[in-house]
């Protein structure tokens, strides 16, 4: 599909692979061990965030169109992405693998889980592709006041890569208030634990799809993460949803 110039030429576009070699790798390793979860710093430029969200209201390009209220998901409404994605969603999803694979293999050792993912994102996703996940998973997300997205894990298939990114295209204050992404984690024998996560416009919260190790005083155990929205107060929040499976 064509995209405005600043979409294709923007940090995503080309650029998009320095700017995630650059974020601060170390203190995202450690918070998304910690916490579950972590944010880039600065990602996308605002010229980014407002093309990609203007492809919103396109009809070409897209897979599906969900509304949520129609499933029980919430209040609001997202759409796939056809193949070929767009230059800077798949440059996005090709510059945090490198980084991301390691922290899910190491994920998955300590919680005794047999998958181990190769270096290239193209790799892991034949293994999806032959096992019959062949569609496209990253999405456009549109909320207005009044919507919400109920807590839930994004997993669409027996292959499932255990982290993925949401990046806020809209700027708080500004364009919405509310809206805030959140996260819980259900722990085993335990209350939950639920985390708030402030973004700001062209940032990007990296976090577990649905589970992570957490070292206790008696080995690691396994605790279940789920993700939602907060209810949009007013205006309209728009987000670029970065998962790295395909969907059955
Ligand atoms: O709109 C958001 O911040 C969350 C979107 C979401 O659920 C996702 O990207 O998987
Ligand atoms: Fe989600």
């Amino acid at each position: 599909m064509a995209l405005g110039r600043g979409a294709q030429a923007g940090a995503a576009g080309a650029g998009g692979r320095v700017v995630i070699a650059t974020l601060d790798w170390p203190r995202i390793a450690a918070d998304l061990d910690a916490f579950g979860c972590a944010t880039t710093g600065p990602l996308l430029t605002p010229e980014d965030c407002a093309a990609l969200a203007a492809l919103y209201d396109r009809e070409d390009g897209f897979r599906s169109r969900i509304v949520m209220a129609r499933h029980g998901f919430g209040r609001g409404e997202y759409k796939y992405f056809a193949n070929p994605l767009p230059a800077p969603v798949t440059a996005l999803r090709e510059g945090f693998w490198p980084h991301l694979a390691p922290v899910a293999n190491r994920w998955n050792e300590a919680l005794d889980l047999a998958p181990r993912f190769p270096a290239r994102h193209a790799d892991f996703l034949a293994r999806c592709h032959a096992a019959g996940q062949l569609r496209p998973t990253p999405l456009l997300l549109r909320y207005e006041a009044g919507d919400y997205n109920c807590l839930h894990q994004d997993l669409y298939g027996e292959h499932v890569f255990p982290l993925q990114v949401a990046i806020l295209l809209s700027e708080p204050g500004r364009d919405f208030t509310g809206g805030e992404f959140v996260l819980t984690e259900q722990r085993p024998r335990m209350q939950s634990r639920a985390e708030a996560v402030p973004l700001r416009q062209g940032e990007g919260v990296i976090f577990a799809v649905h589970h992570r190790p957490v070292r206790g005083t008696r080995g690691t155990y396994r605790v279940t993460l789920r993700h939602g929205v907060s209810r949009i107060r007013s205006g309209r929040r728009h987000t670029l949803g970065v998962i790295f499976h395909d969907a059955a």
